[in-house]
């Protein structure tokens, strides 16, 4: 038999499945996709264990099918049961910190892929791996990258409906909505949608959960949106940290993002350059891809402290990519992690 969608499902409907009859008599497969051999579906619509159970023996049939090539079958992750992530925000006087926190930290950019969540994600590794106690909420709610990053597809609970227990990664407590959102689910938000979203996040997550934290640090999106003016007005923060790569035009727009937070009254706590220097793995030839030293000379301009350049390295992207930040090792780049948290730690900041 021709491998198509007709194909696929009468082979679905010939897989008996946990809980009774098969997956789609029952409703359950929903977006079914095949094309070049590529087979895709979502599995939705029973109790997630039920889903978990019979997902391999779907994998199975199908992978027995001719023509196959390869194979996704994805069960959505929710929301936890009886919560909406995402409603407009609840009046709230004032900024206020976040319970049982002490220090809070955001890491902005001006321009995106400058390497923020990449930042984020190490450095909240070094002040752990520097004995704080670390958590770290993704605030990229439109592209959210800390699960890929950190490792980790576990998902939020919630015991009462109301409270959201964050995940822990590498000794760090965090939580993303990328964690509640199939992976390929696209958040199509207005703002005060994202402004309840922030708020739900900082107030209903038990930041505490594994007793108080020294710190949260945040990865915000690129730029400067209705998430950072939330953020801002809404939360106590010790300050900002700003990312940004030695080119001129991220510099640019790192100044915006400076311009944004000194206007809502957040210190910004420092300049960090990352993809700074390159040294090539094979003949140890130094080079500045992007330049150097141009987010130096720019925080002396204004007079903000420099917190250290960060070097550009194939290690750091494969980490990131598998999920194991390089701020968890050995090496140049960790050592250039340690040293930023520890100036953190040396700032009181964290
Ligand atoms: N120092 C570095 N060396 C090598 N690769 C890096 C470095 N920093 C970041 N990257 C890589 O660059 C890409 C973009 O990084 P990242 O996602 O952290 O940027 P971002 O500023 O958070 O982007 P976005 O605007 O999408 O939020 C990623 O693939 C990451 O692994």
């Amino acid at each position: 038999m021709v491998l198509s969608k007709e194909s696929v499902l009468a082979t679905l409907k010939a897989t008996p499945v946990p809980g009774g009859g098969d997956a789609v008599s029952r409703g359950l497969v929903h977006a079914l996709a095949v094309e070049s051999g590529v087979v895709r579906l979502v599995l939705e619509g029973a109790p997630e264990p039920e889903l978990v159970a019979m997902r391999p023996l779907i994998e199975a049939a199908l992978r027995a099918l001719d023509g196959v090539k390869s194979l996704s079958v994805v069960i959505p992750a929710a929301a936890p049961k009886g919560m909406k992530i995402g409603g407009h925000p609840k009046p709230q006087e004032g900024p206020v910190p976040v319970a049982g926190v002490r220090h809070v930290i955001a890491v902005g950019s001006g321009k995106g892929g400058v390497g923020k969540s990449t930042v984020s994600a190490n450095l909240a590794v070094a002040l752990a791996r520097a004995g704080k106690r670390v958590g770290l909420l993704d605030a990229d709610l439109y592209g959210p990258s800390q699960p890929r990053m950190m490792g980790t597809t576990t998902k939020p609970r919630s015991s009462d409906g109301d409270r959201i227990e964050p995940v822990v990664a590498h000794g760090v407590v965090m939580m993303s909505l990328g964690l509640m959102l199939r992976e390929d689910e696209a958040v199509i938000w207005r703002g005060p949608m994202l402004m309840g979203a922030m708020q739900q996040l900082l107030g209903q997550v038990r930041w505490n959960a594994h007793g108080d934290l020294d710190v949260l640090v945040i990865d915000l999106p690129p730029g400067t949106g209705d998430i950072q003016l939330s953020l801002c007005q809404k939360t106590v923060l010790d300050g900002a940290v700003i990312v940004s790569t030695p080119q001129d035009v991220a510099l640019l727009d790192a100044k915006k993002a400076i311009d944004m937070f000194s206007r809502l009254k957040v210190p910004v706590l420092g300049l960090i350059e990352n993809m700074s220097t390159y040294i090539c793995p094979n003949c140890g030839h130094e080079a500045h891809l992007f330049g150097h030293g141009g987010v130096q000379a720019e925080a002396g301009r204004l007079g903000l402290p420099f917190l250290g350049a960060l070097p550009l390295a194939l290690e750091v992207r494969l980490a990131g990519d598998a999920g194991t930040p390089v701020a968890t090792g050995e090496g140049p780049a960790a050592e250039a992690y340690a040293a930023l948290a520890a100036q953190m730690i040396a700032a009181g900041v964290a």
